[in-house]
Protein backbone atom coordinates (compact mmCIF):
# COMPACT_ATOMS: atom_id res chain seq x y z
CA UNK A 1 0.00 0.00 0.00
CA UNK A 2 0.93 3.29 -0.78
CA UNK A 3 1.45 6.02 1.81
CA UNK A 4 -1.15 8.00 0.30
CA UNK A 5 -3.22 5.31 1.02
CA UNK A 6 -1.96 5.14 4.79
CA UNK A 7 -2.55 8.67 5.48
CA UNK A 8 -6.33 8.43 4.10
CA UNK A 9 -6.87 5.17 6.26
CA UNK A 10 -5.84 7.00 9.30
CA UNK A 11 -7.02 10.77 8.17
CA UNK A 12 -9.76 12.24 10.68
CA UNK A 13 -11.26 15.70 10.72
CA UNK A 14 -10.25 17.56 14.34
CA UNK A 15 -12.89 20.34 15.76
CA UNK A 16 -10.82 21.62 18.58
CA UNK A 17 -8.10 23.84 17.41
CA UNK A 18 -6.09 25.68 18.61
CA UNK A 19 -3.15 27.96 17.84
CA UNK A 20 -0.81 28.47 15.74
CA UNK A 21 -2.21 28.29 12.26
CA UNK A 22 -0.25 26.98 9.16
CA UNK A 23 2.37 29.34 8.07
CA UNK A 24 2.68 31.32 5.29
CA UNK A 25 5.17 28.52 3.95
CA UNK A 26 2.70 25.63 4.67
CA UNK A 27 0.31 27.73 3.31
CA UNK A 28 2.21 28.20 0.12
CA UNK A 29 2.68 24.36 -0.17
CA UNK A 30 -1.01 23.19 0.42
CA UNK A 31 -2.85 25.81 -1.88
CA UNK A 32 -0.21 24.25 -4.92
CA UNK A 33 -1.82 21.21 -3.67
CA UNK A 34 -5.30 22.17 -3.64
CA UNK A 35 -4.63 23.49 -7.59
CA UNK A 36 -3.60 19.52 -8.57
CA UNK A 37 -7.35 18.94 -8.57
CA UNK A 38 -8.99 17.46 -11.37
CA UNK A 39 -10.28 20.77 -13.55
CA UNK A 40 -11.87 19.80 -16.91
CA UNK A 41 -10.87 22.04 -19.25
CA UNK A 42 -8.00 23.94 -17.04
CA UNK A 43 -10.90 26.28 -16.28
CA UNK A 44 -9.62 26.70 -12.42
CA UNK A 45 -12.88 27.64 -11.17
CA UNK A 46 -12.08 28.07 -7.92
CA UNK A 47 -10.39 30.39 -5.38
CA UNK A 48 -9.62 30.68 -2.03
CA UNK A 49 -9.63 33.51 1.06
CA UNK A 50 -7.33 33.11 4.38
CA UNK A 51 -9.19 34.77 7.27
CA UNK A 52 -7.02 34.79 10.44
CA UNK A 53 -6.51 37.18 13.62
CA UNK A 54 -9.54 39.95 14.03
CA UNK A 55 -10.48 38.97 10.28
CA UNK A 56 -12.49 35.89 11.85
CA UNK A 57 -13.88 38.47 13.99
CA UNK A 58 -15.18 40.47 11.04
CA UNK A 59 -16.33 37.17 10.02
CA UNK A 60 -18.41 36.14 12.75
CA UNK A 61 -20.11 39.87 12.34
CA UNK A 62 -20.98 38.78 9.02
CA UNK A 63 -22.64 35.50 10.34
CA UNK A 64 -24.38 37.00 12.77
CA UNK A 65 -25.51 39.08 11.06
CA UNK A 66 -27.80 36.67 8.78
CA UNK A 67 -29.76 35.89 11.70
CA UNK A 68 -33.24 37.02 11.42
CA UNK A 69 -34.81 39.99 13.06
CA UNK A 70 -36.51 37.68 16.42
CA UNK A 71 -33.56 35.39 16.33
CA UNK A 72 -32.17 34.95 20.18
CA UNK A 73 -29.08 36.43 21.70
CA UNK A 74 -27.56 33.09 22.33
CA UNK A 75 -28.22 32.01 18.58
CA UNK A 76 -27.08 35.12 17.77
CA UNK A 77 -23.31 34.99 20.29
CA UNK A 78 -23.11 31.79 18.58
CA UNK A 79 -22.81 32.57 15.03
CA UNK A 80 -20.87 35.37 16.06
CA UNK A 81 -18.26 33.09 17.71
CA UNK A 82 -18.08 30.55 15.25
CA UNK A 83 -15.10 31.17 13.76
CA UNK A 84 -13.28 31.99 16.55
CA UNK A 85 -13.43 28.08 16.85
CA UNK A 86 -9.64 27.99 15.03
CA UNK A 87 -6.96 30.26 14.19
CA UNK A 88 -7.40 30.08 10.77
CA UNK A 89 -10.22 29.92 8.55
CA UNK A 90 -9.97 29.37 4.76
CA UNK A 91 -13.37 30.09 2.71
CA UNK A 92 -12.96 28.05 -0.56
CA UNK A 93 -15.15 29.37 -3.13
CA UNK A 94 -16.49 27.74 -6.64
CA UNK A 95 -16.25 30.82 -9.67
CA UNK A 96 -17.33 28.62 -12.47
CA UNK A 97 -17.05 30.30 -16.46
CA UNK A 98 -19.61 30.20 -18.63
CA UNK A 99 -17.90 26.76 -21.16
CA UNK A 100 -19.41 24.98 -24.31
CA UNK A 101 -18.04 21.41 -22.66
CA UNK A 102 -18.19 21.69 -18.80
CA UNK A 103 -21.37 22.58 -17.08
CA UNK A 104 -21.48 24.54 -13.98
CA UNK A 105 -21.80 21.20 -11.83
CA UNK A 106 -18.49 20.16 -12.96
CA UNK A 107 -16.91 23.21 -12.37
CA UNK A 108 -18.18 23.05 -8.49
CA UNK A 109 -17.07 19.68 -8.25
CA UNK A 110 -13.80 20.72 -9.29
CA UNK A 111 -13.70 23.20 -6.78
CA UNK A 112 -14.71 20.75 -4.23
CA UNK A 113 -12.20 18.39 -5.14
CA UNK A 114 -9.59 21.35 -4.53
CA UNK A 115 -10.82 22.16 -1.47
CA UNK A 116 -10.77 18.62 -0.07
CA UNK A 117 -6.65 18.33 -1.66
CA UNK A 118 -6.25 21.24 0.80
CA UNK A 119 -7.88 19.39 3.57
CA UNK A 120 -5.30 16.62 3.14
CA UNK A 121 -2.49 18.47 2.58
CA UNK A 122 -3.03 20.63 6.01
CA UNK A 123 -3.25 17.18 7.33
CA UNK A 124 0.03 15.76 5.92
CA UNK A 125 1.71 18.99 7.25
CA UNK A 126 0.30 17.79 11.04
CA UNK A 127 -2.47 20.58 11.10
CA UNK A 128 -6.14 20.05 12.53
CA UNK A 129 -8.72 20.81 10.06
CA UNK A 130 -12.69 20.59 9.81
CA UNK A 131 -14.78 21.39 6.81
CA UNK A 132 -17.96 23.20 7.48
CA UNK A 133 -20.85 24.90 6.06
CA UNK A 134 -23.88 25.53 7.48
CA UNK A 135 -26.97 27.87 6.65
CA UNK A 136 -24.01 30.50 6.63
CA UNK A 137 -22.62 29.51 3.57
CA UNK A 138 -25.36 29.89 1.48
CA UNK A 139 -27.05 32.93 3.13
CA UNK A 140 -26.04 36.39 0.64
CA UNK A 141 -25.34 38.25 3.27
CA UNK A 142 -22.25 36.46 3.56
CA UNK A 143 -21.76 36.16 0.29
CA UNK A 144 -21.86 39.97 -0.60
CA UNK A 145 -19.72 40.59 2.77
CA UNK A 146 -17.14 38.38 0.92
CA UNK A 147 -16.98 39.67 -1.89
CA UNK A 148 -18.46 36.81 -3.72
CA UNK A 149 -19.46 37.80 -7.25
CA UNK A 150 -22.32 36.79 -9.98
CA UNK A 151 -22.27 33.23 -10.23
CA UNK A 152 -19.58 31.97 -7.40
CA UNK A 153 -21.12 30.20 -4.41
CA UNK A 154 -19.12 29.00 -1.01
CA UNK A 155 -18.12 25.28 -1.41
CA UNK A 156 -17.17 25.35 2.76
CA UNK A 157 -14.84 26.96 5.57
CA UNK A 158 -11.74 25.19 6.48
CA UNK A 159 -11.45 25.54 9.87
CA UNK A 160 -7.50 24.94 10.74
CA UNK A 161 -4.82 25.04 13.07
CA UNK A 162 -3.00 22.56 16.07
CA UNK A 163 -4.95 19.69 17.58
CA UNK A 164 -5.75 21.01 21.12
CA UNK A 165 -7.90 17.46 21.76
CA UNK A 166 -7.99 14.62 19.50
CA UNK A 167 -11.11 13.43 18.23
CA UNK A 168 -12.69 9.82 18.86
CA UNK A 169 -12.62 7.69 15.47
CA UNK A 170 -15.64 7.77 13.58
CA UNK A 171 -16.93 4.61 12.46
CA UNK A 172 -16.33 3.92 8.57
CA UNK A 173 -18.69 2.12 6.56
CA UNK A 174 -17.88 -1.62 5.43
CA UNK A 175 -16.76 -1.20 1.85
CA UNK A 176 -19.56 -4.06 0.80
CA UNK A 177 -21.87 -1.32 2.05
CA UNK A 178 -21.21 1.19 -0.78
CA UNK A 179 -19.56 -0.47 -3.94
CA UNK A 180 -21.34 -3.27 -6.35
CA UNK A 181 -20.17 -4.11 -9.62
CA UNK A 182 -21.82 -3.19 -12.82
CA UNK A 183 -23.89 -5.25 -14.06
CA UNK A 184 -22.70 -8.15 -12.04
CA UNK A 185 -19.32 -9.69 -10.81
CA UNK A 186 -16.51 -10.11 -13.57
CA UNK A 187 -14.09 -12.01 -12.00
C1 LIG B 1 -19.41 20.12 2.13
C2 LIG B 1 -19.26 19.68 3.56
C3 LIG B 1 -19.82 20.45 4.57
C4 LIG B 1 -19.71 20.07 5.90
N1 LIG B 1 -20.26 20.87 6.86
C5 LIG B 1 -20.15 20.52 8.16
C6 LIG B 1 -20.68 21.36 9.19
O1 LIG B 1 -21.19 22.44 8.93
N2 LIG B 1 -20.58 20.94 10.46
C7 LIG B 1 -19.99 19.73 10.78
O2 LIG B 1 -19.96 19.38 11.97
N3 LIG B 1 -19.46 18.93 9.83
C8 LIG B 1 -19.52 19.29 8.54
N4 LIG B 1 -18.97 18.49 7.56
C9 LIG B 1 -18.40 17.19 7.93
C10 LIG B 1 -17.00 17.27 8.51
O3 LIG B 1 -16.15 18.07 7.70
C11 LIG B 1 -16.36 15.86 8.63
O4 LIG B 1 -16.21 15.30 7.36
C12 LIG B 1 -17.20 14.94 9.48
O5 LIG B 1 -17.25 15.44 10.79
C13 LIG B 1 -16.65 13.51 9.50
O6 LIG B 1 -15.36 13.50 10.00
P1 LIG B 1 -14.19 12.73 9.25
O7 LIG B 1 -13.73 13.66 8.16
O8 LIG B 1 -13.20 12.44 10.31
O9 LIG B 1 -14.80 11.50 8.67
C14 LIG B 1 -19.04 18.87 6.23
C15 LIG B 1 -18.44 18.12 5.20
C16 LIG B 1 -18.56 18.52 3.89
C17 LIG B 1 -17.91 17.69 2.82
Amino acid sequence: MTSVSQFLLNRSSEPRLRAPAPSKEVLETVFSCAARAPDHALLRPWRYLVIEGSGREALGELFAATCPADADDAAIEKLRRAPLRAPMVIVGIASPSAHPKVPEVEQIMSAAAGMSFLELALQDAGFGVMWRTGAVAYNPVVHEGLGLGEGESIVGFLYTGTIAVEKPPVPRPAVSEFVKHWPGEQR
